[in-house]
């Protein structure tokens, strides 16, 4: 299975069908009037939210769509047939774009809702149509109106619940790995992930939650800099974000400067993020003394003071809270839930995700990714990323 998270299609809807000339022909009846029927109208191109979807995959696999034209016209006043409709489904959470100017035209939240991209055309009018006192036996027909084409840009942002965010090396994808199935890379250099990784929790029976692991961050990622800010939007929608600091001694790094750093970095590249909920968990406290632990709280209770979020000190190598961070993380997620109640905002992040977030969570959980199709295809598709 491949995960695609932007691609680029063309949709066409069909032409409307010709109008007929037609004259009447029956025995005894030398001249008929005109009795040719409209053409059909074409069919609409038409998105559909599915909730069952996951990937843009298919996209990459058909990137032309065509609706049909409208039947023509025909003799005895029949009306051409109507085309149908050509359906497209999409995943729940994509966004659709005109390419030429990049204006959104939907933006599916809702399982189910469906959006005209382009219109079919109108079928001809049959030379029934054109009589006139004066011309009984027109000659004239309409063509059908032409379909409309366009190009269109896809986007799917992952519909994470919890967000990690850190440096390089941080240890985000141990993290990930210790809290659910996924699987990713970890390596003991920085710049080890280059896709996101998705992952599902599970806090108890009932609670779970997805957690995204994201290629780490550095200085200058909210202007570009680095791969993570291509993948920062992917945690635009989530509840809570997970800031994760190594502390792996005393020496050497300012911890409190890395945080405040990626902080700022976030705050540049979009203040939506800057304002989210955060839990910070100061990670590999294996590697620190024991005696130096309040030494290092005490750097982050003083230099942020009520900036400070709630803070955890982690070890994913001994286990040790992780546990309370894991339960912390769903009480979060659930209250944000709660929170956002009915809204549409809820709707794109709740109810109709669950079955379609589980299935590629855990399929991001079970294979592993491949970075090699990283960029722009042959034939116009545009990979940002993709999972084989
Ligand atoms: N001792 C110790 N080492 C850890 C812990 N967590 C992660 N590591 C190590 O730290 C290194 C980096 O871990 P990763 O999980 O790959 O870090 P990352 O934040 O995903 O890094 P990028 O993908 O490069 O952003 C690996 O060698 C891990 O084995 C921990 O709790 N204790
Ligand atoms: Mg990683």
């Amino acid at each position: 299975m491949k995960f695609l998270d932007e691609c680029k299609i063309y949709v066409r809807s069909g032409d409307g069908g010709s109008g007929c000339v037609s004259f009447r022909r029956e025995k005894y009846i030398p001249l008929g009037g005109p009795d040719g029927g409209d053409g059909g109208r074409g069919g609409d191109v038409i998105f559909e939210a599915d909730a069952h979807l996951n990937t843009l995959i298919d996209f990459r696999y058909t990137q032309h769509f065509r609706a049909k034209r409208g039947g023509n016209g025909m003799g005895k006043q029949r009306t051409g047939r109507s085309a149908d409709d050509l359906i497209i489904r999409a995943p729940v959470g994509t966004i659709i774009r005109d390419d030429a100017d990049g204006e959104i035209l939907a933006d599916l939240t809702e399982p189910g809702e469906r959006i005209v991209v382009a219109r079919g055309g109108q079928g001809g009018r049959g030379n029934l149509h054109f009589k006139t006192s004066t011309n009984r036996a027109p000659r004239r027909s309409d063509p059908g109106r032409e379909g409309e084409e366009l190009w269109l840009r896809l986007e799917l942002k992952l519909l994470a619940d919890v967000g990690l965010v850190g440096m390089p090396n941080a240890g985000k994808s141990t993290l990930i790995s210790k809290l659910s199935a996924a699987r990713p890379k970890i390596a003991d250099y920085p710049f080890t992930t280059t896709t996101p990784n998705l992952g599902v929790v599970r806090a108890d029976i009932d609670r779970s939650f997805v957690m995204a692991d994201v290629p780490g961050l550095i200085e200058g990622a909210g202007d570009g800099a680095g791969l993570g800010h291509r993948f920062l939007k992917h945690i635009e929608r989530c509840a809570v974000l997970l800031h994760l600091v190594e502390i792996d001694g005393l020496e050497d790094f300012d911890p409190v400067a890395r945080y405040q750093t990626i902080e700022a970095e976030l705050t540049k590249y979009a203040p939506t993020l800057a304002s989210k909920p955060r839990l910070l968990a100061l990670s590999k406290i294996d590697l620190l003394e024991p005696e130096d632990r309040e030494v290092v709280l005490g750097w982050f209770r003083d230099r942020l003071g009520d900036d400070l979020p709630p803070i955890f000190l982690i070890s994913s190598t001994s286990g040790e809270g992780l546990d309370h961070l894991r339960m912390t993380l769903a009480e979060r997620v659930e209250a944000w839930r709660n929170a956002m109640g009915e809204s549409a905002h809820d709707a794109l992040m709740d109810a109709p995700t669950k079955a379609g977030r589980g299935a590629v969570a855990e399929a991001v959980a079970e294979d592993a990714w491949d970075d090699d199709e990283d960029d722009a295809d042959e034939d116009g598709v545009e990979c940002i990323w993709v999972r084989e």
